[in-house]
This record gives structure tokens, C-alpha cells and sequence, in this order.
């Protein structure tokens, strides 16, 4: 089996590292020849993951057919809002039978549609050759070889047990799922819940509040996948608290660090600066999926603060008030948070 991963940030080099350690003969993409002849030369790459060697059995090239011809499994590490237009050039290389894994987590905002969704329709790809990898996994930490766990969602589970293999290391453990839906919207909603989480800590709010944010968002993540067609227990799980505990309490995460900023009275644009070019899914997704949330007439009151915040010049200390002042009502109805 040759892997490629399509996209040479954090992520993409982590996950790339990953299946190189589990032994799959593996390319990594990147956009930039130079970028690409460095990782050559050094075995790093600098620009996403100082200090980090790579394995010296994975090659990196800046050439996308030469990348993609061949390859059984592609995976897609570019940002959500770019995946669209990157696969469109990827599509006439890609092998008939080869499998897409997404690692993108967010919610296109021109559409609406989940990446595996975007996959399916620009790929013109079935949805069981589709697959998407998520949950607590913080890119260097997973590059340090830090022990962590992870889901391959695929409708397909034979296909799911098959990248399992694929991507089982001594330090990487993949767990598989049929919930597709469940494992996208919790990946897409935890990058949101991250920004609050983030703004709240930049106020300077404690614990109690991270923790409310966190179990609240939870419910936030559980009413909309419910309605988009996910299962309950997938967000019980690494797709859906895990990843919302390490996203909203570990300083790496991008999206909690954005929010930090807005939290200490930074502009957006300020934000945006700080974060030298990484994305912050959640500043983009917030939208989409407040979109998506009154499409399924779900209340996502967490969700609908940040969007206001970010892209309608709610400052923060409003946006604290407003959901503390929202009527009081139980923590469960009809069974769901
Ligand atoms: N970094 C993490 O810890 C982590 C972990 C799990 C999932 N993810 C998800 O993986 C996806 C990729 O994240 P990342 O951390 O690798 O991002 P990144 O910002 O570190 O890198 C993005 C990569 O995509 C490439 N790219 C291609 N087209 C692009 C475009 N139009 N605009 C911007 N970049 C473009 C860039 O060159 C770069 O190599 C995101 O959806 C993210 O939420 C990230
Ligand atoms: O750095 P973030 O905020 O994009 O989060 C990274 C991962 O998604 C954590 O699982």
C-alpha cells in the first residue's frame, strides 16, 4: 500500500510521520518545491514542526501528479474552506479505487456540507470509500510521539479496520466508527467551543468556567449531529469530548489561543497575526455552523456568541452577558442535553 498526504502543515507532517512509523510507504505533498526539497534534505520541516525529525523513509514532493499516481490512500490535510479547490486539481490524478481520508475539521461555509460531503461530490467518489480521522490530537504532541488515540469513521468498517492497521503505531491508537456524521460535526463544533474556551481564559475566568463551556458546548455538539443524523455515543467519545477537552484546555491549540486574544481585547485582525498564518478552523466554521444549526432549527446558544464575536463585533464581555441573562430552563429536555 502507498499512502500520500496532500497538504504539509502541522497536521499533514504529524499524520505523515504517523503512517511512515507504522510502515506505509508514504509521500507528503506540499504546496511549496522549496518546502518540499527541505523536508529532502533535512528530514524536518521547520516551518510547522521545529525539532522534529522525520522518518528518513518518508518523502516529501511538490509535484502533484508524481504524488498522487499510484497512491491507494490519499489523505486530504488542507484547511476546510480550501479542500474544495485543492481537490478539483487533485481529482484527475487520484486512482479509481483509492481511499480519501479527511483530516479537516470544519464545515464548508459556502455549502454547509461536511468535507466528506465536499469529497464525495468533487472526487465523484462513493461515500464508502470515504474516510475521516479525528479526536484529541494535537500535532506536536503526536509528533513527539506523545501517546494518543484517535477514530477512523468509515461507513465502509471494513475499510475502517483496513486504515487501522494502517495507522497503528506504538505511541498512535486508532479506534474505528461507522458514524461518519457524529465524528465530522463533533470535530467541526470542539474548534468553535475552543474559541469560547479560549476567550474565557483571555478574560481571566477560572476553571468553573472552562468546565461549563466545555459541557455545555458538549450539548451544543450533541443536539446538532443528532439532527444532522450522528449517534449520541460517538460524542461520548474521542471525536467528541476528547477532542473538545484537549482542544479547550491545551495552550497548542490554535483555535483556544485565537480566542484567548479576542478574550485580552485583541481585534480580530490581531488575532489573526498572532496565529503567523496557522489556521484556526473555528473563525470560519463558527459561521457554517451556526448556518447549520438554524437550518436544523437547533439552539446553539455558545455556538451563535462566537459568531457574533468574531464576525460581528460582539465584544466579549457582551457576548458573557448575553448568555448569562438567557431564561434559566433544566440541563436535559426530552432526553437530550
Ligand atoms: N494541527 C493540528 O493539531 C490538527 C490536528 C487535527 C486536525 N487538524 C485539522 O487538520 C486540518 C489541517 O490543519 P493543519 O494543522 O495541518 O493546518 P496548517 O495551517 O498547519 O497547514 C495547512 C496546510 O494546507 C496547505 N494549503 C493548501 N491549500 C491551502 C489554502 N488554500 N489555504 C491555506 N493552506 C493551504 C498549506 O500549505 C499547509 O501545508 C485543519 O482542518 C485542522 O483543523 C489539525
Ligand atoms: O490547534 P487546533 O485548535 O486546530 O486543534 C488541533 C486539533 O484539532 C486537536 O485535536
Amino acid at each position: 500500500m502507498r499512502a500520500v498526504v496532500m497538504g504539509a502543515g502541522s497536521w499533514g507532517t504529524a499524520t505523515a510521520k504517523v503512517l511512515s512509523d507504522a510502515g506505509t510507504d508514504t509521500t507528503l505533498w506540499c504546496r511549496r518545491e522549496e518546502l518540499a526539497d527541505r523536508i529532502n534534505e533535512s528530514h524536518t520541516n521547520a516551518d510547522y514542526l521545529a525539532g522534529i525529525t522525520l522518518p528518513s523513509n518518508l518523502t516529501a514532493s511538490s509535484d502533484i501528479a508524481h504524488a498522487l499516481t499510484g497512491a491507494d490512500l490519499v489523505v486530504c490535510a488542507v484547511p476546510a474552506q480550501s479542500l474544495r479547490d485543492n481537490l478539483s486539481d487533485w481529482r484527475p490524478h487520484l486512482s479509481d479505487d483509492a481511499t480519501l481520508v479527511s483530516l479537516a475539521k470544519g464545515i464548508e461555509t459556502s455549502t454547509l456540507m461536511r468535507m466528506s460531503e465536499v469529497i464525495a461530490e468533487v472526487a465523484e467518489v462513493p461515500s464508502e470509500q470515504i474516510a475521516v480521522l479525528t479526536g484529541p490530537n494535537l500535532a506536536r504532541e503526536v509528533a513527539e510521539g506523545q501517546p494518543a488515540a484517535t477514530v477512523i469513521a468509515c461507513t465502509d468498517l471494513s475499510r475502517a479496520e483496513q486504515l487501522q492497521q494502517m495507522f497503528n503505531t506504538g505511541y498512535f491508537r486508532p479506534y474505528t466508527n461507522t458514524d461518519v456524521i457524529g465524528c465530522e460535526i463533533g470535530g467541526a463544533v470542539k474548534n468553535v467551543i475552543a474559541l469560547a474556551c479560549g476567550m474565557a481564559s483571555g478574560v481571566g475566568f477560572g476553571q468553573n468556567t472552562l468546565a461549563t463551556i466545555i459541557t455545555r458546548g458538549l450539548a451544543e455538539t450533541i443536539r446538532l449531529s443528532s439532527a444532522v443524523g450522528g449517534q449520541i455515543e460517538t460524542l461520548a467519545g474521542l471525536a467528541g469530548i476528547g477532542d473538545l477537552v484537549a482542544t479547550c484546555s491545551s495552550p497548542l491549540s490554535r483555535n483556544r489561543t485565537f480566542g484567548a486574544h479576542l478574550g485580552q481585547g485583541a481585534t480580530m485582525e490581531e488575532a489573526q497575526a498572532a496565529a503567523s498564518g496557522q489556521v484556526a478552523e473555528g473563525v470560519k466554521s463558527c459561521t457554517s455552523v451556526t448556518a447549520l444549526a438554524e437550518k436544523y432549527q437547533v439552539s446553539m446558544p455558545l455556538t451563535e456568541a462566537v459568531n457574533s464575536v468574531c464576525h460581528d463585533g460582539l465584544p466579549v464581555a457582551d457576548a458573557v452577558s448575553s448568555l448569562l441573562g438567557r431564561k434559566t430552563k433544566p440541563e436535559f429536555r426530552s432526553g437530550h442535553a
